[in-house]
């Protein structure tokens, strides 16, 4: 039974607005009102993440753009009953409207790979789209954090902060290029080897977002398991090649999909938690570093009311994620250098 002075607490909750009520029903701080747009809705990422970001309670308005395909995604998403209103976007001439406003802008919009290919073989098409959203988002919403899936990370990141710097909009604490579903492979293959439940572990991922330059380190994996050497090369490997073990399995037909919405629905929802002031969130993401002597480098972020609140180091390495980590910086630096040339030309 519910105390008369719940239910006074209830009714004036539910006349302030559904927004003011915990699911218990009590009174409590408003969830502010934030805006998410998806650029490249309609695709194969687009519309699931569309559907888990329309799950999402912190979203109050779900703006969806593509260059076709979105009045249908929309109408079809907005059906659902919770709390964001949804519209949907097509071509170019409506991206502005859909960016207005954009507290989050989150961008799965470019080719996915076959098999064969590297994610630099994408870099000729995605190069090219990313440069032409990240010049609409400093126009139309120059402080919206934006979450960059569109591959090659390691080359789309510093072409949109070129981008951003030209229009003198750029914010390093407001880009991120999103590796959680590298944190996400590295818990599910750590966990099936440790025999831990999945729900517990944590693993940060470095670096970046294509082959060995995806650092998983395991030593600093929670709850601790004694794996051998060979366990944990063979842990680092399937978790660099995790895109490719999906590209092939679906054998021409595009590259991770659910997996990674599910990955950009997590990375999103951190964002707004910073946004709205919840303290200690901490993702891996793709951003401006001083963390190593490149540019650009992915490590733990604290995210906060104004975005990337915090840079985290790399903590303790083995003998083995210390090799790994020089390995890598060549070849992420010629993706960096790759994606600032491109965007300065
Ligand atoms: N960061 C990561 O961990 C991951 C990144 N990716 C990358 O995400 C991207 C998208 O992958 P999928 O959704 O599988 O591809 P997809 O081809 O299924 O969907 C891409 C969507 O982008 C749209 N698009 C193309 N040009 C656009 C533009 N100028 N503006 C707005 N939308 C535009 C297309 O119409 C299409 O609907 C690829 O580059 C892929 O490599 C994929 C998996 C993981
Ligand atoms: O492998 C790809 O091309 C897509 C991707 O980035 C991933 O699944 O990690």
């Amino acid at each position: 039974m519910m105390k008369p002075s719940m239910l006074r607490s209830l009714h004036s909750a539910v006349s302030r607005g559904a927004s003011h009520l915990t699911r218990r029903g009590y009174a409590t701080e408003p969830v502010p009102e934030r805006k998410v747009a998806v650029l490249g809705a309609a695709g194969g990422i687009g519309q699931p993440l569309s559907l888990l970001m329309k799950l999402n309670p912190l979203v109050s308005s779900l703006s969806l753009y593509d260059i076709a395909g979105t009045p249908g995604v929309a109408a079809d998403v907005s059906h659902i009953n919770t709390r964001s209103e949804v519209a949907g976007y097509q071509g170019e001439e409506e991206l502005g409207k859909a960016l207005e406003g954009s507290d989050v802008v989150i961008i799965p919009a470019g080719v996915p790979r076959k098999p064969g290919m590297t994610r630099d073989d994408l870099f000729n098409i995605n190069a090219g789209i990313v440069k032409a959203l990240c010049t609409a988002i400093a126009k139309y919403c120059p402080n919206a954090l934006v979450n960059m899936i569109s591959n090659p990370v390691n080359s789309t990141v510093p072409i949109a902060a070129e981008v951003f710097k030209k229009a003198g909009t750029y914010d390093e604490k407001r880009l991120f290029g999103v590796t959680t579903l590298d944190v996400v492979r590295a818990k599910t293959f750590y966990a099936g080897k440790a025999k831990v439940p999945v729900a517990d572990v944590n693993v940060p991922v470095v670096g970046g977002h294509a082959g060995v330059t995806i650092l998983p380190l395991f030593s600093q994996a929670t709850p601790q398991a004694n794996l051998d050497d060979d366990v944990i090369k063979a842990l680092t490997k399937r978790t660099q090649d995790g895109g490719t073990e999906v590209v092939e399995a679906k054998a021409g037909k595009g590259s991770a999909t659910l997996s990674m919405a599910y990955a950009g629905a997590l990375f999103a929802d951190a964002c707004l938690k910073g946004l709205n002031g919840v303290p200690d969130v901490v993702e891996c993401s793709f951003v401006q570093s001083n963390v190593t002597e490149l540019p650009f480098f992915a490590s733990k972020v604290r995210l906060g009311k104004n975005g990337a609140e915090e840079v985290l180091g790399l903590g303790p390495l083995s003998d083995y994620e210390k090799h790994g980590l020089e390995i890598l910086k060549p070849e992420l630096l010629a993706s960096i250098e790759k994606g600032i040339k491109f965007a300065n030309q």
